[in-house]
């Protein structure tokens, strides 16, 4: 049985719309999200017990079955018993550089790189569509995470519809180590000041998400036009998250007025994103942003955006 390592990429929001309330609790969503090239590194190698075991030294990150990728290997184990039973458990390391709780998806795309891994190990032979249906128990973003590129998602986040894929533009990310947003707060602060906004009957869903999917942000990204990209982003999160987390707001600011397509938060944050023309740019905009906000802990990233979901090294 092989061992195999995989890069697990970061998302981000384009566009995140909260539609309405589901009966599951959950919220009705319409985004586009979109693959960062900044990855995890995740090693998956066969042990020969009847057991996962996941290494991982961020002190921020789980490392008892509480962890998302653990989840994901349960979750096939339980899918398929009998392989588990013949085949055997695998230790899991995760070498993380994806921020932590910060809106990018980074214990998501975790436990998708440990489904795809473990579908290679145990050689089922499982199909992209049937991958996502099993992501889609783990979480709201796993689906995507499957495949990434340039997708509009919509229902709970887990179905998707992927689009022309967006290349050629750079992107910076910005967090403070020191914060991180709860997804649930983020979500039920929404509810509580916005609810009286929300559409309420599946035909309304259906109808908003046919708008997006024809419009401008949409359109834009088919025509490949990074100008219009930029002006169009959106996240209705930020009412939420920007006033209660000011240095956010402050960060969103700067890194806005430095330049670049546009700026937003991704997610439900802390993570500020700027999208870039090219490298070059987003350098210049980082080293003046530092200028300007002298913060230890404040750290960047600056990756392209790519259309390559889980890779298998
Ligand atoms: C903010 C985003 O990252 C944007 O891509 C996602 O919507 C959140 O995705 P995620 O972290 O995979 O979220 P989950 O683990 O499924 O859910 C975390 C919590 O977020 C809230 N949640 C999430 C997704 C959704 N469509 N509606 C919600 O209200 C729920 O309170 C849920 O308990
Ligand atoms: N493999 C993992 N990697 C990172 N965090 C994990 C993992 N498994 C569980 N967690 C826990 O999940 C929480 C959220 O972390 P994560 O990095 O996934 O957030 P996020 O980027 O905000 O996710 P999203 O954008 O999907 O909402 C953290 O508090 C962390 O302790």
């Amino acid at each position: 049985m092989h061992s195999y390592t995989l890069l697990a990429p970061a998302k981000i929001n384009l566009y995140l719309e909260i539609v309405g309330d589901r009966p599951d609790g959950f919220h009705e969503l319409v985004m586009v999200m979109q693959t960062v090239a900044l990855c995890d590194r995740i090693t998956l190698r066969p042990n020969g017990l009847q057991e996962f075991r996941l290494f991982c030294h961020h002190p921020l990150v789980p490392q008892d079955s509480s962890n998302l990728a653990h989840r994901a290997a349960t979750l096939m184990a339980r899918e398929f018993p009998r392989i588990f039973a013949n085949y055997g458990g695998i230790d899991i390391s995760i070498d993380k550089y994806i921020p932590v709780a910060a809106g990018l998806a980074g214990g998501s795309t975790n436990a998708a790189a440990v489904l795809v891994g473990i579908d290679l190990i145990w050689e089922l032979g499982l199909t992209r569509p049937e991958l996502e249906t099993l992501a889609a128990r783990l979480g709201s973003d796993t689906s995507f995470c499957v495949t990434g590129g340039t997708v509009i998602c919509t229902g709970r986040g887990e179905i998707l519809d992927p689009i022309a894929p967006l290349t050629g533009l750079w992107v910076i990310l910005a967090k403070y180590d020191h914060l991180s947003v709860s997804t649930p707060w983020a979500y039920q602060s929404y509810r509580q000041k916005f609810q009286d906004t929300y559409l309420s009957s599946p035909e309304e869903f259906h109808h908003r998400r046919q708008q997006v999917s024809s419009g401008a942000l949409v359109q834009a990204i088919a025509q490949k036009k990074p100008a219009a990209i930029g002006k169009f982003i959106h996240n209705d999160l930020e009412k939420v998250v920007l006033p209660e987390f000011t240095l956010v707001a402050e960060l969103r600011q700067v890194l806005g007025d430095l330049g670049g397509l546009g700026t937003m938060m991704s997610g439900s944050g802390p993570t500020v994103f700027t999208l870039c023309s090219s490298q070059e740019v987003a350098e210049t905009i980082v080293k003046e942003a530092r200028e300007i906000l002298v913060a230890p802990d404040l750290q960047f990233w600056i990756a392209p955006i790519t259309d390559t979901g889980i890779q298998v090294t």
